[in-house]
């Protein structure tokens, strides 16, 4: 199965089973009363074809209901987003051909009908104090909060020194772009440290949707750290990339699939970014677009970027244009004119400041 696929699967579970929603207060009832129990979430004809007996009960679902019908034997079938409980008391009949990894017999039947059927089949054990997910050929262990928000917190402050080292290298970047001394080398590493971070921000909000409410604080720190971390992404593939017509957001996702040996080889980078092997990544010159640096400019808006960027094609270009020559581009007047020469004069100055030498 592909990775990505995995991923939203077990994210949306994990969406449906996080503290504070009604389904997993029901669930840590269940779990506290040792009653154990066998949810089936949603009911179509796969799920029909293998239930046996029980009683259709069909009434909004609630953790208190939850939690006395799990004092039956047999499993509960919710609807497909959990807001009905619609049977209960029922047996569960799989195919027995259907291999399974379990041992217990409730795991046995919830681990076969989530492979037979597709749908989430949640298994609350009586005596080990554990809730596992199945969904097809997932299986996932719900962890204990306190250790995901420990992994988190460590998570949050990796996410911190890769942020600082990251945002060292895209401000030396930036001011490499104004002297026009960029070469490939300082591209592909600046792109390795964005896609660093974004993996990280990734672990942390797959921690997050595992946490629920439980993890709002972790959600704020993330969020400051780095919030337009993707867009960000974005504006550096768009200056780098050879070719215009490429997709920028084809290419990020293609990074994210990088395995990380992958991502610390910088042909890789390059080859992404759309150029053939062959380049002395050191010595080779490369000028920016200029997406980045004009999108700092204040209230600029991104048709003026475009037009911008089209017309003289280069940073170094735009850096060079006279105001009358600014002035000629579409939606540009005289006062965005100087505009833009003030914006990109102040936005060099700050970089000369900021840079580490
Ligand atoms: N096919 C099934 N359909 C519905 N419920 C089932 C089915 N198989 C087992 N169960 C439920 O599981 C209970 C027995 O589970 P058992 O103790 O054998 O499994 P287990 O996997 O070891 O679980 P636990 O860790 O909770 O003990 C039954 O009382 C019944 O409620």
């Amino acid at each position: 199965m592909d990775h990505s696929i995995k991923e939203a699967i077990i994210s949306h579970m994990l969406q449906l089973v996080a503290p504070g929603t009604p389904l997993r207060d029901g669930i840590d009832n269940v779990l506290r009363a040792k009653t154990g129990g066998l949810i089936v979430v949603g009911h179509n004809d796969k799920v029909q074809q293998i239930v046996d007996g029980g009683f259709s009960i069909n009434c909004k679902y609630s953790p208190a209901s939850l939690y006395e019908l799990a004092k039956m034997d047999g499993a509960i079938i919710l609807n497909e987003d959990a807001t009905k409980i619609l049977f209960a008391n029922t047996q569960l009949v799989p195919d027995t051909i259907i291999p399974s990894t379990e041992t217990g017999i409730r795991h046995r039947t919830a681990e076969r009908v989530a492979r037979q059927t597709g749908n989430l089949v949640i298994s609350i054990s009586q005596r080990r104090n554990v809730i596992t997910l199945y969904q097809g050929v997932i299986r996932y262990s719900l962890k204990d909060i306190g250790v995901i928000l420990t992994k988190a917190n460590q998570a949050i402050q990796t996410l911190e020194k890769y942020k600082v080292v990251f945002d060292q290298s895209v401000t030396n970047l930036g001011a490499l772009e104004f002297e026009e001394l960029v070469t490939y080398q300082e591209v592909t590493q600046v792109i390795h440290r964005i896609e660093m971070v974004l993996r990280i921000k990734n672990e942390i909000i797959k921690y997050v949707n595992e946490l629920g409410v439980e993890g709002r604080l972790i959600r704020i720190q993330m969020e400051e750290l780095v919030s337009n971390i993707e867009e960000e992404a974005i504006l550096l593939i768009k200056d780098y990339m050879k070719d215009v017509t490429q997709d920028p957001y084809q290419i990020l996702r293609q990074l994210k699939k990088l395995s990380s040996e992958e991502l610390f080889d910088e042909t890789v980078i390059m080859k992404l970014l759309g150029f053939s092997s062959g380049l002395n990544l050191q010595e080779e010159m490369v000028h920016p677009r200029g997406f980045r640096i004009l999108t700092k400019i204040p209230r600029l808006p991104a048709v003026i970027i475009e037009n911008l960027t089209e017309t003289f094609e280069n940073l170094p270009q735009i850096l060079r244009a006279t105001i009358a020559e600014l002035d000629d581009v579409e939606g540009i007047g005289e006062i965005r004119a100087k505009k833009v020469k003030e914006g990109l004069k102040r936005i060099q100055e700050q970089l000369f400041v900021d840079r580490h030498i």
